[in-house]
């Protein structure tokens, strides 16, 4: 793997494709651990749930294409999709509030599989600072300030919804270019930064909701 910096910017390619993206690279996994050397766009599209046309239309962005009658060759199709969405890159990042949340993200290894490591947490807490969450050493939020320009673009928001803001504009004022950002909060940031909101919980109201509408 190649140390680097944020994922080559591939802004023309749809963001429900980008998201389909990785479910297709875990199930070709799957099929690659079960033996097969080949599968086809239709099977893809079954096991997915997604339309045969949407699949080979999504993995044509990583320049790959199947073979008439055979489909697509997995061992190359998980190469392809893996550079293409940059997860063969590492990609360094920093955490900020090292709380419940904060701490279960420190200990998901699933991350750096994903091209993203976190070097280094941040927080104000006394009682967590100068300690250790897995590999990870928690600082004091003063020394990220004076670590300003150490080339680290990438913040992971976890602190409290009422401290969002403010935690996110002393990150950017400090060489933070992408938030991850966790909080309920929309944070509000100059049009150069890069903001990915993710909530657990929004997923959990579409869940709860499909069930008590779901017919009887
Ligand atoms: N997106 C999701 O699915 C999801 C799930 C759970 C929680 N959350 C959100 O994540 C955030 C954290 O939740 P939690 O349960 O881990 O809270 P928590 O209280 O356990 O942890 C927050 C941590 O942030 C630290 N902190 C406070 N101000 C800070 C600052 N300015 N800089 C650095 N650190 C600071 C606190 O000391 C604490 O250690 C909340 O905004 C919560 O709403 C989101």
């Amino acid at each position: 793997m190649e140390t680097g910096s944020i994922k080559k910017k591939n802004y023309a390619v749809p963001e429900p494709a980008l998201r389909r993206m990785p479910c297709y690279l875990a199930y070709l996994k799957l099929e690659h651990r079960k033996g097969s050397q080949y599968v086809s766009s239709t099977l893809i599209a079954r096991d997915n749930g997604v339309d045969p046309t949407q699949v080979t239309k999504d993995l044509s962005y990583t320049g790959i294409s199947g073979k008439t009658r055979v489909g697509y060759e997995v061992e190359p199709l998980i190469d392809a999709l893996e550079d293409f969405l940059g997860f063969r890159e590492m990609d360094e990042a920093y955490l900020f509030g090292a709380g419940s949340l904060g701490t279960a993200l420190l200990h998901d290894h699933g991350l750096v599989q994903y091209g993203l490591k976190i070097s280094t947490a941040f927080d104000v807490d006394p009682n967590v600072i100068g300690k250790k969450i897995g590999e990870v050493q928690i600082h004091h939020i003063d020394e990220f300030i004076q670590r300003k320009g150490h080339g680290v673009r990438i913040g992971i928001l976890t602190v409290p919804a009422q401290n969002a803001q403010e935690a996110a504009q002393m990150m950017i004022e400090n060489g933070i270019q992408a938030i991850w950002n966790f909080t309920p909060v929309r944070i509000v940031v100059p049009e150069h930064i890069v903001v990915q909101n993710t909530s657990l919980y929004a997923h959990l109201a579409v869940m709860f909701n499909r069930l008590n509408s779901a017919p009887e």
